[in-house]
């Protein structure tokens, strides 16, 4: 379950601390593991870090993208609630991440990295079931890696979304692309969520570990040497990218092209991979390297941020019979989901 598997890596974190208090980088450290847990249990934020706008020309590409396509929905957009004024920027925005549903190589227990598999059967109810879960939370611009099974998540999940929205894919490879993708309704582009694919959410590269099953891998080399493949900080897999790798392409995509809708209070859904994911997850939350090895994320599951007045405040999952708290975590995500059951009950 969901929760449980968010409750249980902060539980990791926090009894992984415990064992190595003994010295000021751990007191450090333990203190972000407290405010992880007090964050999650009694909604106070975190600190963003600071925000670095080296990426001013990737945000004009953005930003002209999502011109072509409207991404503030105009009847529901908590976004202009309350704003009074709908040129003034909203100070909070909400930010969905979800991990792909299963894959056909994650039920056969291969390492999958940047090989395009396709969602499994249990994937694709994976997908809608989270669909289900973030029904009635806004989602206005859709940001997923540039592998089918984030496609496929991001899309399942969509069809089940009480707004009715069209997600749309913007294809900006080249300029016929650009050019032959064009629609030419201002109604219809209301009634559209522009999708944007990006490679640097991609799994990281798995190397020469793409391909092998896990279990046998690990009676080959060792499961110790596997784990550190896979849940270390800073060692790569065999010609591969270690984590810090990935992080350093998808945090900067995050920072670069994500943060600035955040600002402008556009909310965001993010389709993503285990480790591209852990790797926002780590700069969401500031964990060290240390604590990130625990931060295990399963498929399918949305785990939902509030973006509030420069903070990122972790809101867990929406999921089961707390469902309902989450709406009740912004008045704004409330006033959304009240328009809602008006419009379809
Ligand atoms: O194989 C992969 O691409 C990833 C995710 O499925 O595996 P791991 O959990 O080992 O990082």
């Amino acid at each position: 379950m969901a929760a449980e598997v968010y409750y249980q890596a902060i539980g990791t974190l926090q009894s992984h601390s415990h064992l190595n208090n003994f010295n000021h980088h751990q007191k450090h450290q333990n203190n972000i593991v407290r405010l992880v847990a007090r964050d999650f249990i009694s909604g106070n934020g975190l600190s963003r870090r600071s925000n670095n706008r080296s990426g001013q020309r990737n945000c004009t590409v953005i930003r002209s993208l999502a011109s072509q396509t409207s991404v503030v929905d105009p009847v529901l957009s908590p976004s202009r609630n309350n704003a009074g004024d709908s040129n003034k920027k909203s100070n909070e925005a909400a930010l969905i991440l979800i991990r792909h549903g299963e894959s056909l190589w994650n039920e056969k227990n291969l390492f999958t990295g940047c090989v395009d598999v396709p969602l499994s059967k249990k994937g694709i109810d994976e997908a809608i079931e989270a669909g289900k879960r973030i029904s009635s939370i806004p989602v206005d611009v859709i940001f997923t890696s540039a592998l089918i099974r984030a496609q496929m998540t991001a899309m399942l999940a969509m069809t089940q979304h009480r707004r009715g929205k069209v997600p749309i894919i913007l294809h900006n490879e080249s300029e016929r692309a650009k050019s032959w993708s064009q629609f030419f309704s201002e109604d219809t582009k209301k009634q559209s969520i522009p999708v944007i694919a990006a490679w640097q959410l991609n799994e990281r590269m798995y190397g020469e570990l793409q391909g092998l099953n896990k279990q046998e891998t690990a009676e080959r080399y060792g499961k110790e040497q596997v784990h550190e493949w896979r849940r270390s900080y800073d060692i790569p897999p065999p010609n591969g990218e270690s984590l810090e790798m990935c992080a350093q392409r998808a945090v900067a995509y995050f920072r670069d092209q994500i943060e600035p809708q955040l600002l402008s209070g556009k909310n965001v859904m993010i389709s993503a991979h285990g480790n591209s994911l852990r790797s926002i997850i780590m700069y969401l939350d500031k964990l060290t390297s240390q604590e990130v090895i625990s931060l295990e994320l399963s498929t399918g599951i949305p785990m939902l941020y509030i973006f509030k007045e420069g903070r990122f405040i972790r809101r867990g999952s929406p999921i089961g019979p707390s469902e309902a708290g989450v709406y009740a975590y912004t008045r704004r995500l409330a006033l959304y989901k009240e328009k809602l059951d008006d419009m379809f009950q």
